[in-house]
């Protein structure tokens, strides 16, 4: 039988976790896992367990990561692919995937796996750069200029696939900017019924996703460039106020 197959026979659930580089994801993942029963599959972690093994794909790998870039899916699939099917598990939080549009559509093509809900940490980026450069784990790309380079793939690779999913009335945002603590009593009203949405997209604390959420809760026809909270000027809104990194309801 085909991976496709083992993971249908195996009855896999999924769910995304996605958030900005340092916005909490494996912090809470660790939470999820002792208290749900998950099993944590962290993307960057199988890439840098890549790069460690010596696998012919590893110096790619490396410089990806150090450039902040998404390394091709077909890369990523394959160890995530693998990582379920090695696993007794059924149900996985997949952490930092799908990165992009490209992991997004390719994750389904190959594993014809639609996640259960994505859960999305919101938080700003001035705590996400505050957090990373106090991280201390030896990361290569926990460098100041990295960061920066991680940030803007975010805005503009990741975001429009939290969107997606938005749009499909899939993701379950929580506010990450509090305590670590205040963030698992809201991860945990997220997982407390499977096929129930419990969290609405609320948008959290950061500046930018209120501004926006506002804006299009009053369905105000807007055309200014608001401030994200990433320190940057955000693209302009459209008639209805929905910007490039907003959702509508
Ligand atoms: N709610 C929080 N408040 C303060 N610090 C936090 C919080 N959540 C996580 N941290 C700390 O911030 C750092 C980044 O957290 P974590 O590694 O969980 O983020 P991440 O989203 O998985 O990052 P990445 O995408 O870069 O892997 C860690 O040092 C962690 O201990
Ligand atoms: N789907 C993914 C996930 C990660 N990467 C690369 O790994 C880096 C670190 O990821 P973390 O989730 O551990 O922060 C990331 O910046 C990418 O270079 C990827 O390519 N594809």
């Amino acid at each position: 039988m085909d991976a496709v197959g083992r993971l249908k026979e195996k009855g896999v659930k999924v769910i995304f976790v996605l958030g900005g580089p340092g916005s909490g994801k494996g912090t809470q993942c660790a939470n999820i896992v002792r208290d749900f029963g998950f099993t944590h599959l962290s993307a960057g972690d199988l890439l840098r367990a890549e790069i460690k093994s010596g696998s012919a794909n590893g110096t790619m790998i490396q410089n990806m990561i150090k450039e902040g870039k998404i390394v091709p899916s077909e890369v990523t699939i394959k160890l995530l692919e693998k990582a379920m099917l090695e696993n007794g598990n059924d149900k996985f939080l997949i952490d930092g995937f799908p990165r992009n549009e490209e992991n997004r559509a390719a994750f389904e093509e190959v594993t014809k796996i639609e996640p259960e809900f994505v859960l999305f940490f919101d938080c700003s980026e001035e705590e996400m750069e505050r957090r990373l450069l106090s991280r201390n784990q030896g990361r290569d790309d926990d460098n100041i200029e990295t960061i920066r380079k991680r940030f803007k793939v975010f805005l503009e690779s990741s975001l429009p696939v939290i969107e997606y999913y938005n749009a499909k009335n899939k993701v379950r945002t929580v506010d990450a900017a509090r305590p670590i603590n205040e963030v698992f009593e809201s991860v945990k009203i997220a997982f407390s019924s499977f096929d129930k949405k419990v969290t609405t997209n609320s948008p959290g604390n950061s500046s930018f996703w209120r501004l926006c959420w506002q804006k299009l809760r009053r369905r105000v026809p807007v055309t200014v460039a608001m401030t994200a909270s990433c320190g940057k000027e955000a693209p302009k809104m459209d008639a209805f106020g929905r910007g490039y990194r907003c959702f509508r309801r």
